[in-house]
Protein backbone atom coordinates (compact mmCIF):
# COMPACT_ATOMS: atom_id res chain seq x y z
CA UNK A 1 0.00 0.00 0.00
CA UNK A 2 1.29 4.09 -0.75
CA UNK A 3 1.11 5.84 2.32
CA UNK A 4 -1.63 7.90 1.07
CA UNK A 5 -3.81 4.54 0.69
CA UNK A 6 -2.29 3.78 4.53
CA UNK A 7 -3.93 7.41 5.55
CA UNK A 8 -6.93 6.41 3.63
CA UNK A 9 -7.73 3.58 5.27
CA UNK A 10 -6.77 5.16 8.99
CA UNK A 11 -9.20 7.82 8.48
CA UNK A 12 -11.99 4.66 7.66
CA UNK A 13 -10.65 2.87 10.41
CA UNK A 14 -11.10 6.00 13.00
CA UNK A 15 -14.81 6.57 11.23
CA UNK A 16 -15.86 3.02 11.75
CA UNK A 17 -15.03 3.09 15.79
CA UNK A 18 -16.77 6.82 15.89
CA UNK A 19 -19.76 4.75 14.45
CA UNK A 20 -19.76 2.01 16.52
CA UNK A 21 -20.93 1.80 20.44
CA UNK A 22 -18.08 -1.51 20.67
CA UNK A 23 -15.10 -0.96 22.39
CA UNK A 24 -12.08 0.32 19.86
CA UNK A 25 -10.24 -2.47 19.84
CA UNK A 26 -12.95 -5.00 18.89
CA UNK A 27 -13.56 -2.79 15.82
CA UNK A 28 -9.77 -2.49 15.07
CA UNK A 29 -9.91 -6.42 15.42
CA UNK A 30 -13.20 -6.15 12.42
CA UNK A 31 -11.21 -3.92 10.51
CA UNK A 32 -8.03 -5.65 10.05
CA UNK A 33 -9.34 -8.96 9.42
CA UNK A 34 -11.50 -8.08 6.70
CA UNK A 35 -8.31 -6.78 5.14
CA UNK A 36 -6.87 -9.73 4.08
CA UNK A 37 -5.18 -7.48 1.43
CA UNK A 38 -3.11 -5.41 4.14
CA UNK A 39 0.13 -6.76 4.58
CA UNK A 40 1.78 -6.67 7.98
CA UNK A 41 3.71 -3.43 7.80
CA UNK A 42 0.60 -1.63 6.42
CA UNK A 43 -1.56 -2.96 9.02
CA UNK A 44 0.69 -1.89 11.44
CA UNK A 45 1.11 1.56 9.90
CA UNK A 46 -2.45 1.86 9.76
CA UNK A 47 -3.60 1.00 12.76
CA UNK A 48 -0.53 3.19 14.68
CA UNK A 49 -2.45 6.31 13.15
CA UNK A 50 -5.79 5.40 14.92
CA UNK A 51 -4.24 4.55 17.88
CA UNK A 52 -2.31 7.04 17.79
CA UNK A 53 -5.24 9.90 17.43
CA UNK A 54 -7.30 8.04 20.04
CA UNK A 55 -4.70 8.56 22.11
CA UNK A 56 -4.21 12.15 21.73
CA UNK A 57 -7.86 12.94 20.90
CA UNK A 58 -8.73 15.82 23.20
CA UNK A 59 -5.38 17.78 22.22
CA UNK A 60 -5.65 17.26 18.56
CA UNK A 61 -8.95 18.10 18.83
CA UNK A 62 -7.97 21.11 21.11
CA UNK A 63 -5.24 22.12 17.97
CA UNK A 64 -7.54 21.59 15.31
CA UNK A 65 -10.54 24.10 16.92
CA UNK A 66 -7.81 26.48 17.80
CA UNK A 67 -7.43 26.86 13.98
CA UNK A 68 -10.89 27.53 13.09
CA UNK A 69 -10.83 23.56 11.58
CA UNK A 70 -13.69 20.99 12.74
CA UNK A 71 -12.14 17.84 14.29
CA UNK A 72 -12.94 14.82 11.71
CA UNK A 73 -11.20 11.64 11.39
CA UNK A 74 -9.69 12.72 8.47
CA UNK A 75 -8.40 16.14 10.27
CA UNK A 76 -7.50 14.95 13.70
CA UNK A 77 -5.18 11.66 11.33
CA UNK A 78 -3.93 15.04 9.56
CA UNK A 79 -3.23 16.68 12.72
CA UNK A 80 -1.45 13.48 14.37
CA UNK A 81 0.63 13.05 11.47
CA UNK A 82 2.22 16.32 12.61
CA UNK A 83 2.35 16.90 16.05
CA UNK A 84 2.35 12.97 17.42
CA UNK A 85 4.63 11.07 14.74
CA UNK A 86 6.39 15.07 14.20
CA UNK A 87 6.40 14.66 10.37
CA UNK A 88 7.07 17.68 8.37
CA UNK A 89 4.24 19.92 6.18
CA UNK A 90 5.57 18.91 2.81
CA UNK A 91 5.75 15.18 3.86
CA UNK A 92 1.79 15.23 5.01
CA UNK A 93 1.24 16.81 2.17
CA UNK A 94 3.00 14.43 -0.43
CA UNK A 95 0.42 11.93 1.14
CA UNK A 96 -2.04 13.32 -1.26
CA UNK A 97 -0.33 13.59 -4.38
CA UNK A 98 -0.27 10.10 -5.79
CA UNK A 99 -4.51 10.92 -6.28
CA UNK A 100 -5.47 8.92 -9.31
CA UNK A 101 -2.14 5.98 -8.99
CA UNK A 102 -4.39 3.52 -7.53
CA UNK A 103 -8.32 3.60 -6.21
CA UNK A 104 -7.30 3.40 -2.49
CA UNK A 105 -5.63 6.91 -2.28
CA UNK A 106 -7.28 9.72 -0.19
CA UNK A 107 -9.00 12.55 -1.87
CA UNK A 108 -7.65 15.61 -2.68
CA UNK A 109 -6.78 18.29 0.67
CA UNK A 110 -9.33 20.84 0.52
CA UNK A 111 -8.41 24.52 0.80
CA UNK A 112 -9.20 24.74 4.64
CA UNK A 113 -7.33 21.32 5.38
CA UNK A 114 -3.93 23.00 3.05
CA UNK A 115 -4.59 25.97 6.13
CA UNK A 116 -4.70 23.90 8.57
CA UNK A 117 -1.70 22.07 8.00
CA UNK A 118 0.25 25.23 7.41
CA UNK A 119 -1.42 26.55 11.35
CA UNK A 120 -0.14 23.43 12.81
CA UNK A 121 3.39 23.56 11.08
CA UNK A 122 6.06 24.08 13.92
CA UNK A 123 3.53 23.46 16.86
CA UNK A 124 3.49 20.50 19.73
CA UNK A 125 0.95 18.89 21.39
CA UNK A 126 0.71 20.16 24.43
CA UNK A 127 0.17 23.90 24.77
CA UNK A 128 -0.04 25.97 27.72
CA UNK A 129 -3.26 27.40 27.25
CA UNK A 130 -4.90 23.64 27.18
CA UNK A 131 -7.06 23.58 30.17
CA UNK A 132 -6.27 20.76 32.58
CA UNK A 133 -8.77 18.03 30.65
CA UNK A 134 -7.76 18.44 27.71
CA UNK A 135 -3.58 18.11 28.76
CA UNK A 136 -5.01 15.29 30.61
CA UNK A 137 -7.20 13.52 27.75
CA UNK A 138 -10.17 13.50 30.07
CA UNK A 139 -13.69 14.02 30.58
CA UNK A 140 -14.38 17.36 32.27
CA UNK A 141 -16.37 16.39 34.47
CA UNK A 142 -13.55 13.67 36.11
CA UNK A 143 -10.92 15.44 38.03
CA UNK A 144 -13.63 17.01 40.41
CA UNK A 145 -14.62 13.36 41.70
CA UNK A 146 -10.93 12.32 41.96
CA UNK A 147 -9.93 15.11 43.83
CA UNK A 148 -11.41 14.30 47.43
CA UNK A 149 -9.12 11.08 46.75
CA UNK A 150 -5.58 12.12 45.48
CA UNK A 151 -5.38 15.84 46.37
CA UNK A 152 -2.44 17.51 44.82
CA UNK A 153 -1.74 14.36 43.17
CA UNK A 154 -4.72 13.90 41.02
CA UNK A 155 -3.35 15.75 38.41
CA UNK A 156 0.15 13.40 38.66
CA UNK A 157 -2.20 10.27 39.06
CA UNK A 158 -4.11 10.88 36.05
CA UNK A 159 -1.00 12.06 33.66
CA UNK A 160 0.28 8.61 34.65
CA UNK A 161 -2.71 7.11 32.70
CA UNK A 162 -1.61 8.58 29.61
CA UNK A 163 1.45 6.27 28.15
CA UNK A 164 1.08 3.30 26.63
CA UNK A 165 0.81 0.03 29.59
CA UNK A 166 3.53 -2.32 29.58
CA UNK A 167 3.18 -5.94 28.79
CA UNK A 168 2.77 -7.99 32.27
CA UNK A 169 2.90 -11.82 32.35
CA UNK A 170 2.09 -14.23 35.33
CA UNK A 171 4.00 -17.04 35.48
CA UNK A 172 1.53 -20.07 35.72
CA UNK A 173 3.03 -21.64 38.76
CA UNK A 174 1.47 -25.21 37.79
CA UNK A 175 3.34 -25.85 35.23
CA UNK A 176 6.98 -23.35 35.63
CA UNK A 177 8.72 -21.56 38.35
CA UNK A 178 9.57 -18.13 37.16
CA UNK A 179 13.15 -18.82 36.41
CA UNK A 180 11.95 -21.69 33.83
CA UNK A 181 9.56 -19.51 32.08
CA UNK A 182 12.08 -16.81 31.73
CA UNK A 183 14.51 -18.80 30.00
CA UNK A 184 11.71 -20.79 28.11
CA UNK A 185 10.36 -16.63 26.69
CA UNK A 186 14.09 -16.21 26.17
CA UNK A 187 14.77 -18.80 24.20
CA UNK A 188 11.99 -17.86 22.01
CA UNK A 189 13.75 -14.07 22.07
CA UNK A 190 11.42 -12.43 24.45
CA UNK A 191 13.07 -10.80 27.08
CA UNK A 192 11.52 -10.41 30.64
CA UNK A 193 11.96 -8.95 34.40
CA UNK A 194 10.56 -10.02 36.89
CA UNK A 195 7.74 -7.69 37.79
CA UNK A 196 8.38 -6.17 41.87
CA UNK A 197 5.49 -6.24 43.36
CA UNK A 198 4.23 -10.45 42.78
CA UNK A 199 5.82 -12.74 42.22
CA UNK A 200 4.64 -14.55 39.64
CA UNK A 201 5.15 -10.86 37.99
CA UNK A 202 7.56 -10.88 34.37
CA UNK A 203 7.25 -7.84 32.83
CA UNK A 204 8.58 -7.98 28.96
CA UNK A 205 10.44 -5.99 26.86
CA UNK A 206 9.05 -3.98 23.99
CA UNK A 207 5.66 -5.51 22.74
CA UNK A 208 6.46 -9.29 21.91
CA UNK A 209 4.12 -11.14 20.01
CA UNK A 210 3.71 -13.53 23.69
CA UNK A 211 0.34 -15.13 21.92
CA UNK A 212 2.36 -16.77 19.75
CA UNK A 213 5.00 -18.50 21.87
CA UNK A 214 5.14 -22.21 22.36
CA UNK A 215 5.61 -20.58 26.13
CA UNK A 216 2.39 -19.23 26.05
CA UNK A 217 0.94 -21.78 24.47
CA UNK A 218 1.95 -24.64 26.88
CA UNK A 219 0.34 -22.82 29.53
CA UNK A 220 3.40 -21.35 31.23
CA UNK A 221 2.37 -17.77 31.41
CA UNK A 222 -0.47 -15.78 30.69
CA UNK A 223 -1.00 -12.17 29.90
CA UNK A 224 -1.86 -10.22 32.89
CA UNK A 225 -1.31 -6.94 34.91
CA UNK A 226 0.95 -6.87 37.91
CA UNK A 227 -1.94 -5.39 39.85
CA UNK A 228 -4.44 -7.81 38.93
CA UNK A 229 -2.48 -10.66 40.08
CA UNK A 230 -2.06 -8.80 43.45
CA UNK A 231 -5.90 -8.98 43.52
CA UNK A 232 -5.68 -12.89 43.03
CA UNK A 233 -2.73 -12.78 45.80
CA UNK A 234 -4.97 -10.97 48.39
CA UNK A 235 -7.64 -13.02 48.39
CA UNK A 236 -5.19 -15.92 49.94
CA UNK A 237 -7.02 -18.65 48.31
CA UNK A 238 -5.19 -21.60 49.13
CA UNK A 239 -5.08 -25.40 48.28
CA UNK A 240 -8.20 -27.65 49.84
CA UNK A 241 -10.42 -24.03 49.84
CA UNK A 242 -13.92 -23.65 48.71
CA UNK A 243 -13.53 -20.43 46.68
CA UNK A 244 -16.12 -18.77 44.70
CA UNK A 245 -14.80 -16.20 41.88
CA UNK A 246 -18.42 -14.41 41.39
CA UNK A 247 -17.44 -11.88 38.74
CA UNK A 248 -15.14 -14.39 36.58
CA UNK A 249 -15.39 -13.02 32.89
CA UNK A 250 -13.17 -15.06 31.13
CA UNK A 251 -11.46 -16.29 33.81
CA UNK A 252 -8.16 -14.02 34.30
CA UNK A 253 -8.11 -14.01 38.00
CA UNK A 254 -10.02 -17.46 38.40
CA UNK A 255 -6.62 -18.90 36.38
CA UNK A 256 -4.37 -17.44 39.34
CA UNK A 257 -6.76 -18.65 42.16
CA UNK A 258 -6.46 -22.06 40.65
CA UNK A 259 -2.46 -21.80 40.77
CA UNK A 260 -2.82 -20.53 44.36
CA UNK A 261 -4.79 -23.60 45.28
CA UNK A 262 -2.47 -25.76 43.32
CA UNK A 263 -5.58 -27.12 41.43
CA UNK A 264 -6.87 -28.72 45.34
CA UNK A 265 -10.19 -27.93 46.16
CA UNK A 266 -13.06 -26.57 44.35
CA UNK A 267 -13.13 -23.27 42.22
CA UNK A 268 -16.54 -22.03 41.02
CA UNK A 269 -16.16 -19.22 38.48
CA UNK A 270 -19.48 -17.66 37.77
CA UNK A 271 -20.59 -14.67 35.85
CA UNK A 272 -24.12 -13.14 33.76
CA UNK A 273 -22.13 -13.65 30.59
CA UNK A 274 -21.97 -17.09 28.98
CA UNK A 275 -19.33 -15.46 26.78
CA UNK A 276 -16.90 -14.40 28.66
CA UNK A 277 -16.95 -17.49 30.63
CA UNK A 278 -16.91 -19.53 27.43
CA UNK A 279 -13.82 -18.06 27.13
CA UNK A 280 -12.26 -19.20 29.99
CA UNK A 281 -12.13 -22.41 28.85
CA UNK A 282 -9.96 -22.36 26.43
CA UNK A 283 -7.30 -20.59 28.72
CA UNK A 284 -8.06 -23.14 31.84
CA UNK A 285 -7.51 -26.00 29.44
CA UNK A 286 -3.74 -24.64 28.25
CA UNK A 287 -3.01 -23.66 31.93
CA UNK A 288 -3.92 -27.18 33.51
CA UNK A 289 -6.44 -26.42 35.59
CA UNK A 290 -8.91 -28.83 36.88
CA UNK A 291 -10.50 -27.66 39.99
CA UNK A 292 -12.71 -25.08 38.38
CA UNK A 293 -16.54 -25.59 37.52
CA UNK A 294 -17.39 -22.61 35.36
CA UNK A 295 -21.38 -21.35 35.92
CA UNK A 296 -23.77 -18.85 34.21
CA UNK A 297 -25.46 -16.99 36.83
CA UNK A 298 -28.94 -17.64 35.31
CA UNK A 299 -32.29 -18.54 37.38
CA UNK A 300 -30.64 -22.56 38.20
CA UNK A 301 -27.05 -20.71 39.15
CA UNK A 302 -29.05 -18.62 41.52
CA UNK A 303 -30.31 -21.08 43.65
CA UNK A 304 -27.73 -23.25 43.72
CA UNK A 305 -26.08 -20.32 45.63
CA UNK A 306 -28.53 -19.96 47.83
CA UNK A 307 -28.29 -23.33 48.67
CA UNK A 308 -24.38 -22.72 49.37
CA UNK A 309 -24.97 -20.04 52.09
CA UNK A 310 -22.20 -19.62 54.52
CA UNK A 311 -20.49 -22.15 52.71
CA UNK A 312 -17.08 -20.33 51.09
CA UNK A 313 -13.47 -19.74 52.53
CA UNK A 314 -13.60 -17.33 49.76
CA UNK A 315 -15.69 -15.15 47.60
CA UNK A 316 -13.86 -12.92 45.59
CA UNK A 317 -15.59 -9.89 43.54
CA UNK A 318 -14.28 -8.41 40.54
CA UNK A 319 -16.88 -6.21 40.26
CA UNK A 320 -18.01 -4.59 36.69
CA UNK A 321 -16.65 -0.76 36.82
CA UNK A 322 -16.00 2.18 34.93
CA UNK A 323 -12.44 0.73 34.35
CA UNK A 324 -11.30 4.01 34.29
CA UNK A 325 -7.88 2.27 35.78
CA UNK A 326 -7.26 0.46 32.83
CA UNK A 327 -7.84 3.75 30.34
CA UNK A 328 -3.68 3.34 29.50
CA UNK A 329 -4.84 0.41 27.71
CA UNK A 330 -8.20 1.47 26.35
CA UNK A 331 -7.65 5.13 25.14
CA UNK A 332 -10.96 5.48 23.94
CA UNK A 333 -13.27 4.26 26.92
CA UNK A 334 -12.05 7.62 28.34
CA UNK A 335 -15.00 9.37 25.86
CA UNK A 336 -17.42 7.10 26.34
CA UNK A 337 -18.00 6.98 29.46
CA UNK A 338 -20.47 8.96 31.21
CA UNK A 339 -21.74 9.80 34.94
CA UNK A 340 -24.98 7.98 34.17
CA UNK A 341 -22.77 4.68 33.59
CA UNK A 342 -20.85 5.36 36.71
CA UNK A 343 -24.28 5.17 38.61
CA UNK A 344 -25.99 2.27 36.82
CA UNK A 345 -22.34 0.23 37.67
CA UNK A 346 -22.48 1.46 41.53
CA UNK A 347 -26.06 -0.08 41.84
CA UNK A 348 -24.66 -2.96 39.87
CA UNK A 349 -21.92 -3.31 42.23
CA UNK A 350 -24.07 -3.03 45.62
CA UNK A 351 -26.52 -5.91 44.38
CA UNK A 352 -22.88 -8.46 43.40
CA UNK A 353 -21.63 -7.23 46.97
CA UNK A 354 -24.82 -8.14 48.49
CA UNK A 355 -25.28 -11.15 46.92
CA UNK A 356 -21.87 -12.28 48.09
CA UNK A 357 -21.83 -11.35 51.60
CA UNK A 358 -24.20 -14.59 52.26
CA UNK A 359 -21.94 -16.96 50.54
CA UNK A 360 -19.24 -16.46 52.75
CA UNK A 361 -18.51 -19.01 55.64
CA UNK A 362 -17.78 -17.40 59.05
CA UNK A 363 -14.07 -16.88 59.39
CA UNK A 364 -14.03 -16.88 56.08
CA UNK A 365 -12.83 -14.06 53.38
CA UNK A 366 -15.24 -11.49 50.97
CA UNK A 367 -12.55 -9.93 48.67
CA UNK A 368 -14.46 -6.69 46.71
CA UNK A 369 -12.08 -5.28 43.45
CA UNK A 370 -12.41 -2.68 40.90
CA UNK A 371 -10.35 -1.41 37.94
CA UNK A 372 -11.75 1.83 39.18
CA UNK A 373 -10.15 5.14 40.01
CA UNK A 374 -13.52 6.57 41.21
CA UNK A 375 -14.25 6.74 45.24
CA UNK A 376 -17.97 5.92 44.87
CA UNK A 377 -17.23 2.43 42.91
CA UNK A 378 -14.78 2.26 45.77
CA UNK A 379 -14.54 2.86 49.07
CA UNK A 380 -17.98 4.46 48.51
CA UNK A 381 -19.60 0.95 48.16
CA UNK A 382 -17.24 -0.60 51.16
CA UNK A 383 -18.34 1.91 53.86
CA UNK A 384 -21.79 1.03 52.68
CA UNK A 385 -21.27 -2.50 52.65
CA UNK A 386 -19.94 -2.05 55.78
CA UNK A 387 -22.90 -0.34 57.17
CA UNK A 388 -25.35 -2.85 56.40
CA UNK A 389 -23.00 -5.63 57.36
CA UNK A 390 -21.71 -6.01 61.02
CA UNK A 391 -20.03 -9.24 60.43
CA UNK A 392 -17.84 -8.04 58.49
CA UNK A 393 -14.57 -6.08 59.31
CA UNK A 394 -12.13 -4.63 57.00
CA UNK A 395 -8.30 -6.68 56.66
CA UNK A 396 -6.04 -3.42 56.90
CA UNK A 397 -3.64 -3.28 54.32
CA UNK A 398 0.05 -2.93 55.12
CA UNK A 399 -0.04 1.51 55.10
CA UNK A 400 -3.43 0.69 57.96
CA UNK A 401 -5.63 1.58 54.97
CA UNK A 402 -8.77 -0.52 55.22
CA UNK A 403 -8.66 -1.12 51.91
CA UNK A 404 -5.74 -1.06 49.27
CA UNK A 405 -5.11 1.24 45.78
CA UNK A 406 -2.92 0.44 43.18
CA UNK A 407 -1.76 3.14 40.55
CA UNK A 408 0.13 3.45 37.10
CA UNK A 409 1.82 6.57 39.07
CA UNK A 410 2.69 5.05 42.08
CA UNK A 411 3.29 1.47 41.34
CA UNK A 412 3.38 1.15 37.70
CA UNK A 413 0.48 -1.35 37.40
CA UNK A 414 -3.30 -0.36 36.36
CA UNK A 415 -5.37 1.23 38.72
CA UNK A 416 -7.04 -1.05 41.35
CA UNK A 417 -8.81 -1.22 44.42
CA UNK A 418 -9.06 -3.66 46.48
CA UNK A 419 -11.07 -4.28 49.92
CA UNK A 420 -10.36 -7.55 51.42
CA UNK A 421 -13.16 -8.17 54.31
CA UNK A 422 -13.38 -10.83 57.19
CA UNK A 423 -16.41 -12.27 58.15
CA UNK A 424 -16.28 -12.51 62.21
CA UNK A 425 -17.17 -15.55 63.51
CA UNK A 426 -20.20 -14.70 65.98
C1 LIG B 1 -13.98 -6.82 35.79
S1 LIG B 1 -14.85 -7.96 34.84
C2 LIG B 1 -14.22 -9.49 35.39
C3 LIG B 1 -12.82 -9.79 34.93
C4 LIG B 1 -12.36 -11.18 35.33
N1 LIG B 1 -12.55 -11.45 36.73
C5 LIG B 1 -10.89 -11.37 34.98
O1 LIG B 1 -10.04 -11.34 35.86
O2 LIG B 1 -10.62 -11.58 33.78
C6 LIG B 1 -16.43 -7.92 35.57
C7 LIG B 1 -17.34 -9.05 35.15
O3 LIG B 1 -18.54 -8.94 35.89
C8 LIG B 1 -19.57 -9.51 35.12
N2 LIG B 1 -20.85 -9.09 35.72
C9 LIG B 1 -21.60 -8.01 35.45
N3 LIG B 1 -22.68 -7.99 36.24
C10 LIG B 1 -22.61 -9.08 37.05
C11 LIG B 1 -23.43 -9.61 38.08
N4 LIG B 1 -24.55 -9.00 38.46
N5 LIG B 1 -23.04 -10.75 38.68
C12 LIG B 1 -21.89 -11.37 38.30
N6 LIG B 1 -21.08 -10.93 37.31
C13 LIG B 1 -21.43 -9.78 36.71
C14 LIG B 1 -19.27 -9.03 33.73
O4 LIG B 1 -19.87 -9.89 32.76
C15 LIG B 1 -17.74 -9.09 33.69
O5 LIG B 1 -17.28 -10.28 33.12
Amino acid sequence: MTPGARFQEAVALLEAIASSDRPADGTVSAFVRARRYMGAKDRRAVTTLAWGVLRHRARLTWHVEARRGTPTPRTLALASLLLVDGQAPAAVRALFDARGRTPHEPPPLSSAEGALIDALAGRTLADPAQPLAVRLEIPAWLPDRLAPVWGDDTEAELAALLPEAPLDLRVNTLKADRDTAVAALAAEGIATIPGTLSPWALRAEGRPNVAASAAFQQGLVEVQDEGSQLIALLTEAGPGMAVLDLCAGAGGKTLALAAAMENKGTLVATDVSAGRLERARTRLHRAGVHNVTRRVLDAETGRWLKRRKGSFDRVLVDAPCSGTGTWRRNPDARWRLTPAQVESLCAEQAGVLARAADLVRPGGRLVYATCSLLPEENEGQITAFLAAHPDYRPHPAPDGQPWHRFTPARHGTDGFFVAVLDRIVP
